[in-house]
């Protein structure tokens, strides 16, 4: 019977892998399911290293686009494999983007305007994004990203914005006065 393979971890040169203690996926909020923190967690806390699939831009537009999963990719710089020597044609311009998949709870984390406390950096050489908070968060707060201006949803936050239940010095608070 055949064993499974090893690496001698101290000759190895691979990344380390992390999830932070204390999160908790929600599963039915407003925006579906959720990434909560299950304790306060300090500004700056690394909060996961999530490996990343990255699309063929091909297949993204022609198959992924059309699907669920679209809603769950991110914008990833494209390198094209090595040259198989076939004919080069000036007339098709290779894509120098595509979308990835975020594997591991970064696929998890909702969109917030004005509260996202969670920020997101790409690791491309490796193939990875790292998760961190922007600010310290509460015992029970969303864990939120940014997704940029352009929502392919009805935002619940803008809802709740527009319906005036946020705190009025609260908003000020957001307002910057120069
Ligand atoms: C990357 S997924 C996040 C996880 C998702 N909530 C789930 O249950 O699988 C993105 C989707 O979450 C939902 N979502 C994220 N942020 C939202 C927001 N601010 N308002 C409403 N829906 C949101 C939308 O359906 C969006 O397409």
């Amino acid at each position: 019977m055949g064993s499974l393979a090893a690496v001698d971890v101290d000759s190895v040169d691979g990344v380390p892998l992390l999830r932070a203690p204390g999160l908790l996926l929600v599963m039915d909020t407003p925006k579906g399911r959720g990434v909560f923190a299950g304790r306060n967690i300090p500004a700056h806390t690394l909060l996961e290293v999530c490996p990343v699939l990255v699309l063929d831009p091909v297949e993204n537009e022609q198959h992924v686009r059309k699907t669920d999963l679209y809603n769950y990719t991110y914008n990833w710089p494209y390198t094209p494999p090595e040259s198989t020597g076939g004919s080069t044609n000036q007339d098709t311009k290779t894509p120098t983007t595509t979308q990835a998949v975020i594997l591991g709870l970064g696929s998890m984390f909702n969109h917030s305007t004005m509260r996202q406390n969670v920020g997101w950096r790409r690791d491309v050489k490796n193939l990875l994004m790292t998760y961190m908070t922007l600010r310290d968060v509460k015992e029970g707060e969303e864990l939120c990203i940014s997704y940029g201006s352009r929502l392919t949803f009805r935002d619940t936050d803008a809802e709740e914005m527009a319906s005036g239940d946020e705190d009025e010095n609260e908003m000020l608070g957001k307002i910057n006065l120069t």
